[in-house]
């Protein structure tokens, strides 16, 4: 059962085994503050893929998720794909449902419907955003709390707003495990999460706060956000914006995490990734920081396999949570 309060972190290694690299700016540096999302993520799913064969042992019980991918957004359809292929690597089965950009509100509530009550499907998914016309928050609602591994429902959302066991918003957990294994003890430590969206902002906002942190939260009326953010041992960015943050909004030797995602043409007519800090100038001064591809990204997706094994074994153990 995942706990809010105090989520397991298998991999974690303690920050006495990384000695700080200091405030300058070597390449050698830069490499040791470096957080290896995609590392820790290699991890995490192995022992995934552990836990599914011994919860299969003792149960007969396979793990199921289902992901629903409405349009045909490229982007989206090679990430489905890529949760697809690491669902099958740890053990568990996949149910994909790729859906046309025009499907009805009333045709997803029939699916979610279908998926709540097949008993092979522990984890339901639906990928956002969904086209305009549709109501996502009323999609999103209707994944039955216990298959909700998104974390995104009122039911969840609320149980982690009132520090009580549930499934946590995978990107959020996955920032806390990187967090856990970087920092060690968070309480008491200054916390700046800068922005406020229900995926990501807020629900880390809350699980910092159940670790002890003093958190704010910088948003979109914030006055001076660089100002709030100089404050944080902690600076967890996820804006969608690129670069926003510049060495100037980071005080020295704070843990950086970025949750953006920004792909953009490169000089030779490829793309790449970015996220919504500028890493090159921020490394230098931070004490850890997480890099974009291979930071916060992996770590989703291992943490969307880790919700389908909780969600899996609560089916079994019929929890009084839900
Ligand atoms: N209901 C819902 N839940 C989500 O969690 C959700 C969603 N909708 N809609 C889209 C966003 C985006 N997202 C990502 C997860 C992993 C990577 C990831 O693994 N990124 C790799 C790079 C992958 C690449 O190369 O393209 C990395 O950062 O290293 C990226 C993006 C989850 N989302």
């Amino acid at each position: 059962m995942s706990d809010f309060s105090s989520p397991e972190f298998p991999h974690a290694r303690k920050a006495a085994e990384h000695p700080e690299g200091g405030a300058s700016g070597s390449a050698a540096a830069g490499r040791e503050k470096l957080i290896d999302g995609k590392a820790f993520a290699t991890a995490l799913t192995r022992e995934t893929a552990e836990q599914v064969r011994a919860f299969h042992a003792e149960h007969g019980v396979t793990p199921g998720l289902a992901v629903v991918l409405v349009g045909n957004d490229p982007a989206s359809e090679v990430y489905v794909r890529n949760k697809a292929l690491q669902t099958h690597r740890a053990g568990m089965r996949s149910f994909m449902h790729m859906l046309p950009e025009t499907t009805s509100e009333a045709a997803l509530l029939t699916l979610v419907d279908r998926l709540n009550r097949d008993p092979e499907i522990h984890g339901i998914l639906v990928q956002l955003p969904l086209p305009a016309g549709v109501d996502a928050r009323r999609v999103t609602n209707a994944i039955a709390p216990e298959k909700d591994v998104d974390g995104l429902g009122e039911v969840n959302a609320g149980r982690l707003a009132l520090g009580l066991p549930g499934l946590v918003p995978c990107t959020p957990l996955g920032c806390m495990m990187l967090l856990k294994s970087a920092v060690g003890k968070l309480r008491g430590l200054n916390a700046v999460v800068v922005g406020a969206s229900n995926l990501v902002g807020k629900p880390m906002a809350l699980l910092l706060l159940n670790e002890g942190c003093t958190v704010s939260v910088a948003h979109i009326d914030t006055v001076d956000p660089q100002a709030l953010a100089r404050t944080a041992d902690i600076l967890v960015v996820a804006t969608g914006h690129r670069a926003l943050v510049t060495k100037d909004w980071v005080k020295p030797g704070a843990t950086v995490i970025d949750v953006g995602i920004t792909r953009i043409p490169t000089d030779s007519g490829k793309t790449k990734l970015v996220g919504d800090v500028a890493f090159d100038e921020v490394a230098p001064v931070a004490g850890r920081i997480t890099p974009v591809p291979g930071g916060v990204g992996p770590m989703t997706i291992a943490c969307l396999l880790r919700n389908t094994l909780t969600a899996a074994k609560m089916s079994v153990a019929s929890p009084d949570v839900f």
